[in-house]
């Protein structure tokens, strides 16, 4: 007779395991003090219980897309991480985080102090008014696939393909990486 496995997981303990998934985050400021927003948020999310930042990557200065004629340069990147808090509780730390760097809902895509949208959360499909995964314009953004290529280079959008695929067709000639600014302290 074998003995007990003292590693095994009984079937009430795995029932209530929550799959891991990993979390794409694009982060962007172009009003107050940019890199000091970005970086606060990047703070903010490796102190999220349950959220683990994986990687985060270079800073980008890119030409804002839509707006007013003058809006400003944003400071973009994007924070790679896995998680195993659902896609809602998630949107609410996203909201949270921008909240406390003290975002003002002006002009639409005018200036914004910091702007923390969810770009894919493992391959959820989700269409409510609140929320849509994947992010509906992240494939055609390339001041957010630059960055995501930089840090997984394999990336995808669920219904859309990989991102070096969606690079191909798109115009990253506003997209400058800045080597001399940092989100890691
Ligand atoms: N994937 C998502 N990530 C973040 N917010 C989302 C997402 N899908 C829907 N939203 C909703 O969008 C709202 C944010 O709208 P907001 O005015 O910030 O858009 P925006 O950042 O100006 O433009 P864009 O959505 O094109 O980046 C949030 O309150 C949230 O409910
Ligand atoms: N370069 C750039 N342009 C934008 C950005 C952004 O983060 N970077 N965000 C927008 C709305 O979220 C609209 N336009």
């Amino acid at each position: 007779m074998t003995s007990p496995n003292p590693y095994a997981i009984d079937a009430d303990t795995l029932s209530g395991m929550k799959p891991i998934r990993q979390v794409v985050f694009a982060l962007g400021s172009n009003d107050g003090d940019p890199l000091s927003n970005l970086q606060g948020a990047v703070a903010a999310l490796r102190d999220t219980p349950d959220v683990i930042v994986v990687d985060v990557s270079s800073v980008y200065e890119t030409d804002a897309v839509g707006g007013p004629a003058d809006n400003p340069p944003f400071l973009n990147a994007v924070v790679l991480a896995e998680t195993t808090l659902d896609e809602t509780t998630l949107l609410e730390r996203a909201l949270a985080i921008e909240d406390a760097y003290g975002r003002v809902r002006r002009e639409h895509w005018g200036p914004r102090t910091l702007d923390v949208d969810l770009v894919v959360v493992g391959r959820a499909q989700v269409e409510r008014p609140d929320l849509r995964l994947p992010h509906p314009r992240a494939h055609e953004r390339a001041f957010v696939l630059v960055p995501w290529a930089e840090v997984e280079p394999a990336g995808e959008i669920p219904g859309h393909g990989m991102i070096a695929d969606l690079l191909e067709s798109l115009d990253t000639s506003g997209v400058r990486r800045r080597d001399d600014l940092s989100l890691e302290d």
